[in-house]
């Protein structure tokens, strides 16, 4: 029987509902690039392990063609469904966000996602693409399929159309945030509409983006705070009110990270993170199609 005393504080969204803040993500590491057909038992145990050590928030998404191994990991988990806090994007699908969130449910055993994002911009043309595909997503959510709608790696250029148009306005915008990508404007203008921001990668600047400028303040309160350096990452987003969703597919990595929930930074500590965070910069997703040099 899974663990469901989770001491997480969850962050209120514009809609009334909570996420809690962190998140066990069901991609990257996860994602499957050859079979789509096959079963990944790993993944399914490692969701298994994820439920089991207390994290209630996990992140899937159509594009990571795990939702099957997802599904599966909730119900032998056993746990309420009302305990969790289930999140989808829609990718390939975005033609049509309605049969695609069907199918998710269906792979997903589920009758609904607490979430559903959008998980690019890219698909838009012009600012009234965002506007139609924004009007399915509410009728989604007005249809009970999702609780919350939001999207992910989307810029204020894309979200602006939205706003002028919204009924609902975006719950969260997902998107890469770490000491290496601050993301200050945009997280000033989610600020600024109440828009929630989640971070996925935030163990950038523990991982692919090291060795780098943060290594010794990560260090240093590391040891004050008897964690790991990638607690102090976590817990950075989440004392800056980001949500991040973080994975592994080792139970005493997904368990140590719990240990983020025990303590808080310092308002002086985030900013020393941040002044040392903002001497490099790191982006390790869509490169392309945000450009090299634009680290907005
Ligand atoms: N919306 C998007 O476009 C988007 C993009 C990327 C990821 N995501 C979501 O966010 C989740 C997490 O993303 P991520 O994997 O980039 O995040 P992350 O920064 O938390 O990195 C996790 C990876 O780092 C490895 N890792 C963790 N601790 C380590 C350590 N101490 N030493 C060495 N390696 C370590 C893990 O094995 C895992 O592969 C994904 O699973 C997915 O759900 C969304
Ligand atoms: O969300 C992580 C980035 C991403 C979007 N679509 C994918 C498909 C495979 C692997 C990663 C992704």
């Amino acid at each position: 029987m899974a663990n469901l005393s989770n001491p997480l504080p969850n962050l209120k969204l514009n809609d009334g509902n909570s996420i809690p803040m962190l998140g066990y993500g069901v991609g990257t590491a996860w994602y499957k690039s050859g079979d789509a057909g096959k079963i990944d038992q790993g993944c399914i145990d490692a969701v298994k392990a994820a439920i089991r050590v207390g994290y209630t928030h996990l992140d899937g998404a159509e594009s990571y063609r795990t939702e099957k191994e997802l599904g599966t990991a909730i119900k032998e988990s056993k746990v309420d469904r009302s305990k969790l806090f289930i999140t989808t994007k829609v990718s390939h699908g975005i033609e049509d966000p309605e049969a695609t969130l069907k199918k998710s449910l269906k792979d997903m055993q589920l009758q609904y996602v607490d979430l559903y994002l959008i998980h690019m911009p890219f698909f838009s043309e012009k600012p009234e693409d965002h506007q139609e595909k924004w009007k399915v997503m509410e009728s989604l959510k007005a249809q009970g399929l999702t609780k919350s709608i939001g999207v992910s790696n989307y810029r204020p250029e894309d979200l602006k159309p939205i706003l002028d148009i919204a009924t609902v306005k975006p719950a969260i915008n997902q998107v890469e945030f770490h000491p290496y990508l601050q993301r200050t404007e945009l997280v000033a203008f989610h600020k600024e509409h109440g828009i929630a921001t989640s971070a996925y990668s935030p163990l950038s600047a523990n991982t692919k983006a090291s060795p780098g400028p943060v290594d010794n303040i990560l260090a240093s309160l590391a040891k004050k705070y008897a964690v790991s350096e990638g607690e102090i990452s976590l817990r950075w987003c989440i004392d800056q009110d980001v949500v991040p969703v973080t994975t592994s597919g080792k139970e005493q990595r997904m368990s140590d990270y719990m240990r983020c929930a025990a303590f808080k930074l310092t308002p002086t500590e985030i900013k020393a993170i941040n002044e040392e965070g903002a001497k490099k910069n790191y982006r390790g997703f869509w490169k392309q199609k945000f450009g090299e040099n634009n680290w907005a």
